[in-house]
């Protein structure tokens, strides 16, 4: 079984790069770092040398790569996904360094999500130069589209270290690696791609921030804000260009004790099964009738 340590970057393609950069940092907040990479912008968002690289030519994710330990257990690694039957190429120099890593494979997952394997990505140390004061503490996860959710479990849980922490259906499979809640998501698509990427925040007051930073930037609103039943954050989803969709979160559980944890089924029928905050849609007929806020006294006579 593959050890994965961490996510490491998700790497995406743009046709219009500076559009995107000004999108990931004025509005999202994140650093960009000067990779003196021509067509190539490297986002910071914690101590890693990037989490987001943008690269100028065709839109859409290019890969999501995580970590391990190091480069014998990337090694190993490249000897068990041949074992299994998958073809892992070697990262060149070149897109090593681009990644910022000491070394890396590439495969796809069985619904053609390519997948990278790295060893020594770059750490910096200085502080971020954060370019909105979004509050982003972190990297938080990473979701991945695929059409068979469960198969997709299937491939995460037996070649690595993967463990479901919950499912909403068999619309979604949240999965951890370490105690967070989830650093992996599997969100069900016609085909591959980047469901979102997600960054954590240091408080509840930087989801309603960003909230109404957005509104007023004009920015489409996917969902949120709104809190999730299964990892407990409050979240906020936004759209930047060419479709790339970003989440805002706070106050993801962690996970301690594995032994003890039993993975739950939300159904995604029930209208609360992203949103907790989204609650019935009628009032119970023998609940009291609720003061509507034209009647509570704080608000003035106009
Ligand atoms: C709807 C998506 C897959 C989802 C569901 C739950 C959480 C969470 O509990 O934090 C997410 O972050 C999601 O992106
Ligand atoms: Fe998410």
């Amino acid at each position: 079984m593959i050890e994965l340590t961490d996510i490491a970057y998700v790497r995406s393609g743009v046709a219009d790069l500076a559009t995107a950069t000004e999108f990931a940092t004025s509005i999202v907040g994140l650093e960009l770092v000067d990779g003196g990479e021509p067509g190539v912008a490297h986002l910071r968002a914690d101590s890693a040398h990037h989490r987001l690289a943008l690269v100028e030519g065709e839109s859409g994710v290019i890969a999501s790569g995580f970590t391990v330990a190091d480069e014998e257990a990337l090694a190993a690694a490249e000897t068990a996904l041949e074992t299994r039957g998958i073809r892992a190429a070697r990262i060149d120099p070149y897109g090593c360094r681009s990644r910022r890593v000491r070394a890396g494979i590439g495969f796809d997952d069985p619904f053609g999500n390519r997948i990278e394997l790295v060893a020594g990505q770059h750490s910096l140390a200085t502080p971020v130069n954060y370019s909105r004061a979004a509050g982003i503490t972190e990297f938080g996860h990473l979701c991945v589209d695929a059409p068979d959710v469960r198969e997709a479990y299937r491939f995460w849980s037996s070649t690595f270290n993967a463990r479901v922490s919950d499912w909403i259906g068999d619309d979604a499979c949240l999965m951890r690696i370490n105690p967070v809640h989830h650093k992996l998501a599997v969100f069900a698509a016609d085909g591959p791609g980047l469901c979102h990427m997600n960054f954590q925040v240091a408080a509840i007051d930087d989801i309603f921030r960003s909230w109404h930073f957005l509104v007023e930037q004009g920015v489409e609103i996917e969902m949120g804000p709104g809190r999730h039943p299964q990892s407990g954050a409050v979240f906020l989803y936004f759209q930047g260009p060419e479709g790339f969709t970003y989440e805002y979160s706070y106050g993801v559980r962690r996970i301690e004790d594995d032994a003890t944890w039993r993975p739950r089924v939300f159904d995604p029928a029930e209208r609360g099964s992203i949103d907790m905050w989204l609650g019935p849609t009628s009032r119970p007929t023998s609940q009291p009738q609720l003061v509507t806020t034209s009647e509570l006294p704080l608000r003035k006579a106009t």
